[in-house]
């Protein structure tokens, strides 16, 4: 259960909510898709599964720790249980020393997947690119330089996934994406405001990337 005190707005019992409703705006957390998982005082919050993601309150979210043991659970009678995306949430936060990851289920980028067979998207030559963090060289990408990102190919369960998210990641130790093929895509960054601004900025550029294929570009 829920502990009692007054959370304050940056608290992820709150953020999470709030975030989930703003990505179902962008129309990336649609029909129960997708989700978002935050780390705060080294606990790790998770949204439930299987939910509306823009109407969850604060009360739903599950906390549990590194190990994956459980702190807080959400109030029995809800019946709710831990978003499929855990296993994934936790390798990032694991690997890549997260401080939030964001699951996406963008229309944009799956169209870019069907739009591109390969193994990995390349885009360069973009303002906006600037937003986006490459984690080797530990500093923003410059509009001119290249960023690369993989494509994982999907599953039936989202813990089948983690296999190939890892091999990705070892793969390209630059990225703080990985897109999984037709179905979505996992952002992390140092804290939720960076994976939020870095899932902006590479919906951003798989919209422009789209535009490109298909005016061949
Ligand atoms: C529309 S169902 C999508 C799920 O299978 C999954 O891909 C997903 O993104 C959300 O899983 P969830 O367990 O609800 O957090
Ligand atoms: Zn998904």
């Amino acid at each position: 259960m829920m502990s009692e005190s007054i959370l304050q707005k940056d608290h992820p019992r709150i953020l999470i909510p709030e975030l989930c409703k703003l990505f179902f705006t962008n129309g990336w957390v649609t029909g129960t898709g997708g989700g978002i998982s935050i780390k705060y005082n080294n606990q790790i919050f998770i949204a439930p599964s299987g939910v509306q993601k823009e109407r969850m309150e604060p009360d739903d979210i599950f906390v549990q720790d590194m190990n994956g043991a459980d702190i807080e659970v959400p109030p029995y009678e809800k019946n709710l249980s831990k978003s499929q995306c855990t296993p994934i949430f936790m390798c990032s936060y694991i690997e890549r020393n997260a401080g939030a990851v964001i699951h996406i289920h963008s229309p944009e980028l799956v169209k870019l997947c069907l739009l591109n067979p390969e193994n990995e998207l390349r885009i360069s030559g973009l303002e906006m690119i600037k937003g986006i963090y490459n984690e080797e060289k530990g500093r923003f990408y410059d509009n001119d330089e290249e960023v690369i990102i993989p494509i994982i190919e999907n599953s039936k369960y989202e813990r089948d996934l983690v296999d190939t998210f890892q091999l990705a990641l070892m793969k390209y130790p630059s990225t703080s994406a990985v897109v999984v093929r037709n179905h979505g895509m996992y952002v992390w960054g140092s804290d939720w405001k960076s994976a939020k601004t870095q899932c902006e900025c590479y919906e951003y550029v798989f919209n422009i990337m789209v535009f490109k294929k298909i005016n061949n570009l």
